[in-house]
C-alpha cells in the first residue's frame, strides 16, 4: 500500500508500520501495528514486510513476492483470552476505520496472496493492482476456516463486487486467481508481475492529477455510508467477535485450520 502524501513528499521510503514477519513465516502482519496507541500516520504506512527500498528509495515489494498478505494473524484468535481477543478486533477496526476512510490516494499493489484480512485493507484502498500469477488468489476466505466474515468485511466486498458475487463467494470463501479477479472487478488491473509497482505508481499519478478536495470529498461521500455503519456499533462488534471466537467449536475450527497450515509446509 502506498500513501500518496509521503511519495509526493519524496520519501517513499520512509517509516513502516509493522513487524516483518518471522523467519520461514508469511507476513499475516498488517495487524502488528500499534493502531490503538498513538494516532497511526497513515502517510508512513507501508507493505510492513517490504523488505528494503532500491537505490532510489522506492520500496520494492518485489523483493517479497507470494505473499501481499496472509491476512488476520490466527495466533491472535486462537487459545487467548477474551480481553486479548476484545484489544485485537479494536485494533483490526481501527485500521480498516483509517484506511477506508484516508484521504489519501492509496494503491494497494498486491504482489501475492491476498486472502480475507489481506483482501479487506486492499479492498480499502482506492485502487488495486495485482500481479498475474495464478498462484495470487484474492477474495475472503473465511467460510473455510469455519468462521463468518463480519458485516463490514461484506460491506466492503458488496461495494466492489455487488450482491450476487459477494453473496456466493463468500458462502463458498471462494478465492479469485487473477484473471477473475479482474472480471468480477475485485481488482482494477493485473500486470505481469515485474510490472505491478510500476503500473501501481501510474496509477496513483492518475489519481493525484484530480484537485485533492475535490476528490477527497467525493472519496468521502462515497463511503461515508459503509464506515458509519461500523462506526455505530463498534463496541457491539467487538462483543460478538468476542463471543463468536471463544466458542469451543470455532477456537476447534482455527486449530484444526492453522495446524493444517503448518502441516502443509513440511
Ligand atoms: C458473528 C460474527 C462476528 C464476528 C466475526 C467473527 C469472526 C471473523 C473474524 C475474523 C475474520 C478473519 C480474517 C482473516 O484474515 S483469517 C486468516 C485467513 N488467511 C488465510 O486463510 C491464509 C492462510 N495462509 C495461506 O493460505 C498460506 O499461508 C499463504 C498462501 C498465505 C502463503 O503460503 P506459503 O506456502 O507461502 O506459506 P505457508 O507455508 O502456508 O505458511 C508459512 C507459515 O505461516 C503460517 N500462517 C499462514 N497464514 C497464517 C495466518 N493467517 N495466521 C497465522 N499464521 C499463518 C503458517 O502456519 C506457517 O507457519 P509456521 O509453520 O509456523 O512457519
Amino acid at each position: 500500500v502506498w500513501a500518496a502524501k509521503a511519495w509526493r513528499e519524496g520519501d517513499p521510503g520512509g517509516t513502516r508500520a509493522g513487524r516483518r514477519p518471522r523467519a520461514g513465516s508469511v507476513p499475516t502482519g498488517f495487524l502488528d501495528v500499534d493502531v490503538t496507541s498513538a494516532p497511526l500516520a497513515l502517510e508512513c504506512l507501508y507493505t510492513p514486510w517490504a523488505p528494503g527500498t532500491d537505490s532510489d528509495g522506492a520500496p520494492t515489494p518485489q523483493d517479497c513476492p507470494r505473499v501481499f498478505s496472509a491476512g488476520l494473524d490466527l495466533t491472535e484468535m486462537c487459545g487467548r483470552n477474551p480481553a486479548h481477543y476484545a484489544e485485537y478486533w479494536k485494533a483490526v477496526q481501527e485500521l480498516w476505520l483509517r484506511t477506508y476512510l484516508s484521504s489519501l490516494v492509496l494503491v494497494a499493489a498486491i504482489n501475492g496472496a491476498c486472502p480475507a484480512g489481506g483482501c479487506i485493507i486492499a479492498l480499502a484502498c482506492d485502487c488495486r493492482v495485482l500481479a498475474d500469477n495464478p498462484k495470487y488468489h484474492i477474495g475472503l476466505n473465511e467460510t473455510l476456516l469455519g468462521i463468518t466474515a463480519p458485516f463490514w468485511f461484506k460491506d466492503a466486498y458488496v461495494n466492489t463486487i455487488g450482491h450476487r458475487a459477494s453473496e456466493q463467494a463468500l458462502q463458498l470463501g471462494y478465492l479469485f486467481p487473477p484473471s477473475e479477479a479482474l472480471q468480477v472487478g475485485l481488482v482494477d488491473q493485473v500486470v505481469p508481475e515485474d510490472q505491478v509497482l510500476s503500473t501501481a505508481l501510474s496509477e496513483m499519478a492518475r489519481w493525484l492529477a484530480v484537485p485533492d478536495h475535490a476528490r477527497q470529498l467525493t472519496k468521502n461521500m462515497m463511503r461515508k455510508a459503509t464506515a458509519d455503519r461500523l462506526l455505530r456499533q463498534r463496541d457491539a462488534d467487538i462483543q460478538n467477535f468476542v463471543s463468536f471466537i471463544c466458542r469451543d467449536s470455532i477456537q476447534k475450527s482455527l486449530q484444526v485450520y492453522l495446524e493444517k497450515l503448518r502441516q502443509r509446509k513440511g
